[in-house]
């Protein structure tokens, strides 16, 4: 698989950093409180596991799988709900892990739904943020890092559904999905 990797961004080590930084954010943010973690599948099954790893507060987790790149490199821009969430969200605080924000779309999905199911706050954590990729104007609150504006793969995130178990995160030679 290495020999497909333009570039490796972030290694193994910078990702455990980063997962680490921010389950200690989270462990101070949400002191006394009992919050909900839901994982966005499949892309941030990786993260979310490092995350709570450093997370020392009582939560539940569910999952939640939404789907709109089908394997491709760009977003349908239509966002399929795969697995719905089977917890109750009403009245719940949300900490919803994401593996990166690309154009926006799929995270403006979630928190509608979300919304809708009436969530009493809802966070954003993502290892990624691609702002130059954005469409819809829409933030992350925890960031492990910012990518440039291109098609990245591993630790969690896939082309045609390979490279998640890549353990540091790279951009992918163009050759590969142009050919
Ligand atoms: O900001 P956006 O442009 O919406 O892109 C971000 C979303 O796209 C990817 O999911 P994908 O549809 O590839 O599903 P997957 O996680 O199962 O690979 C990624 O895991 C995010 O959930
Ligand atoms: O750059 C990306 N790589 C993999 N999956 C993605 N989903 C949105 N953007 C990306
Ligand atoms: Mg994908």
């Amino acid at each position: 698989m290495d020999n497909d990797i333009e570039k490796v961004l972030y290694s193994r080590e910078e990702i455990a950093g980063a997962a680490k930084r921010i389950g200690k954010e989270l462990t101070h943010d949400y002191e006394g409180r009992q919050p909900l973690v839901i994982s966005v599948l499949k892309g941030a099954i990786f993260f979310t596991v490092d995350v709570l790893k450093e997370f020392d507060c009582y939560t539940d987790i569910d999952f939640v799988d939404v789907s709109s790149y089908h394997g491709g490199t760009e977003s349908s821009g239509k966002v399929d709900l795969v697995r719905e969430i089977n917890t109750d969200i009403k009245g719940r605080d949300i900490i919803l892990i994401e593996d990166i924000i690309d154009t926006g779309r799929t995270l403006e999905y979630m928190v509608n739904l979300l919304k809708q199911g009436g969530a009493n706050d809802i966070k954003v954590c993502t290892l990624l943020d691609k702002p130059e990729g954005r469409v819809v104007d829409i933030k992350a609150n925890y960031v492990g890092f910012n990518v440039p504006n291109e098609f990245v793969v591993g630790y969690g995130l896939d082309y045609n559904e390979l490279y998640r178990n890549l353990p540091y995160v790279g951009i992918l030679k163009p050759a590969v999905y142009q050919k």
